[in-house]
């Protein structure tokens, strides 16, 4: 008699053989397998222009695929994107930058109140709603950006190098955020990093990807215990960053060292 499989994990979404081409000939991606699984945090970790963006754009369904399946198994306005610049209304106050989605959704501001001031709490910017952007730094900006997502409450949160800009201590700081913001929401994050370390800081999961045109040339299981007091100094972490390193080098075309 044969077992049946062990159930297998929701997944959000899933790309089988996608390849994009734009119209100016660009080949961004070729025969892309991805799967976005329930409740994880998968970092897209890969060289510039090997077409990171693209799969996000994909997923969010802002772009679709020249070749290939892609399946979405998320509401429509389940998702909330994240970008490197935090992109705020600077006549508009915080809490009128973080209402924004809801407002586009249909919700009247007194409706949409309870949920923006529940967002702001998540990232700590509870006391700073009438403020304006041009007071508030750089850390603070992006955590209003972070705050705009969660807003509508996403399952599936995507974000485009959002701490790319800022000093390393508040990326630091953020990261550290995302991990309690990652618990305490239970959402589904795809990342995009350029930074081995971020990635491993991060992930539950790394999809490693090729020069372009862009595929995944390693999938990396990340579930390392993150509860250690710091986690960037234990051997787990340095084994995660050493695999990364060496499924990116291969990618890369050169010796691992
Ligand atoms: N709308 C577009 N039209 C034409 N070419 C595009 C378009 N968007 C992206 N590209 C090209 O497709 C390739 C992949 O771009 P993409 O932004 O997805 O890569 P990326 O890995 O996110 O890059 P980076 O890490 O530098 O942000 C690049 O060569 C880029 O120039």
């Amino acid at each position: 008699m044969t077992q049946a499989p062990p159930p297998s994990l929701p997944q959000l979404a899933q790309l089988r053989g996608v390849s994009k081409f734009y119209e100016n000939g660009v080949e961004a991606l070729r025969d892309v397998d991805l799967d976005v699984r329930a409740e994880e945090f998968l970092a897209l970790l890969g060289p510039s222009g090997c077409g990171k963006s693209t799969i996000l754009r994909l997923i969010a369904g802002l772009e679709a695929p020249s070749a290939g399946t892609l399946t979405r198994s998320f509401a429509a306005g389940s998702v909330g994107f994240v970008f490197q610049e935090p992109t705020l209304m600077p006549w508009a106050k915080v809490f009128d930058n973080v209402f924004l989605p809801l407002r586009l959704a249909g919700q009247s501001r007194g409706k949409a109140a309870a949920a923006v001031e529940q967002a702001l709490a998540l990232v700590g910017l509870e006391a700073f709603q009438n403020a304006f952007p041009n007071e508030l730094s750089g850390g603070m900006k992006m955590r209003v950006s972070i705050a705009r997502a969660l807003a509508p409450r996403p399952s599936l949160i995507l974000m485009d190098e959002p701490f790319a800009a800022l000093d390393e201590i508040t990326r630091f700081q953020l990261n550290d955020d995302l991990l309690r913001l990652r618990h305490e929401t239970g959402a589904t994050i795809v990342f995009v990093t350029h930074s081995i370390f971020e990635a491993a800081y991060l992930s539950t999961r790394i999809a490693v990807m090729s020069p372009r045109p862009g595929r995944i040339v390693a999938e990396i299981d990340a579930e390392a215990p993150r509860g250690a007091e710091n986690f960037r100094s234990s051997p787990a972490f340095a084994a995660l960053c050493e695999a990364a390193s060496n499924a990116l080098h291969r990618a890369m075309g050169e010796e691992a060292s």
